[in-house]
């Protein structure tokens, strides 16, 4: 339990809904991610990246992630402006990325403890669920359903599935009108000040776990409504 789960089980009973990230909050991808990355890197023969730096680079959508990646890489390399061969290089770089990912999807990935167990309470609590990510649609559903977590959604959402992603509250919005209800009354529960921004400017209360990416900063000091150090802490409370 931590300071913030009362406040997290006040809010899950004042809703009829949860939107939940993917990456970092329900599954920990960071293998998977740097995986990909190195053999994408491997085969445009550029220097590899070690998962700690990774980490900081992940939630923003594939697209940040790669150009995150090439500037980081190619910045070690002061023969040409990094933002040029960033650009050349995207292209392949891209293709190369989306080969790695699909193949290896979900196999250096690990649902994280009491992950499956909170989806299950807020079902049992009778709220409707989505999955809301800026992780690209085919991989959020293939890993889904590789973890077999795909069941417990009504709707799932990727990066690529609305004209912006988070921190933008548009996905938000779009998802609650698929799932019916109120902004205000459905919650989002994500790992990032990326999530907790979207939430705010949609007007959705937002709580945040604790151990997921945030950008490489404490996501403590985020503005959100509440922390929880396990999705089971997720329970409707009579408070
Ligand atoms: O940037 C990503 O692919 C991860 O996205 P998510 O944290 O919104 O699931
Ligand atoms: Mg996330």
């Amino acid at each position: 339990m931590t300071d913030g789960s009362n406040a997290a089980g006040a809010l899950v009973a004042g809703v009829d809904a949860a939107m939940i990230d993917l990456d970092g909050t329900l599954v920990d991808t960071l293998g998977d991610f740097t995986e990909a990355l190195g053999r994408m890197l491997a085969d445009l023969g550029l220097p590899a990246i070690g998962a700690a730096q990774v980490e900081t680079m992940v939630g923003k959508g594939s697209e940040h992630l790669l150009r995150s990646v090439l500037n980081h890489v190619l910045g070690q390399d002061q023969q040409a402006p990094a933002a040029t061969k960033v650009e050349a290089l995207y292209p392949q770089a891209w293709a190369r990325y989306q080969h790695h990912y699909q193949a290896i999807n979900g196999h250096h990935a690990q649902v994280y403890p009491g992950a499956r167990e909170g989806l299950q309470a807020l079902r049992a609590a009778g709220l409707q669920l989505a999955c809301l990510t800026n992780k690209p649609q085919a991989f959020a559903e293939q890993l889904l359903r590789a973890k077999g977590l795909d069941g417990f959604f009504q709707h799932v959402f990727g990066g690529d599935a609305f004209a912006r992603k988070k921190p933008d509250p548009l996905p938000l919005l779009k998802t609650c009108e698929a799932l019916g209800t109120a902004p205000a009354r459905t919650l989002m529960v994500g790992d990032s000040r990326n999530d907790a921004q979207a939430a705010r400017a949609a007007g959705c209360p937002v709580v945040l776990v604790g151990y997921g990416y945030n950008h490489g900063e404490p996501v403590r000091q985020v503005d959100a409504d509440g922390f929880v150090d396990a999705l089971t802490e997720l329970l409707p409370c009579a408070c």
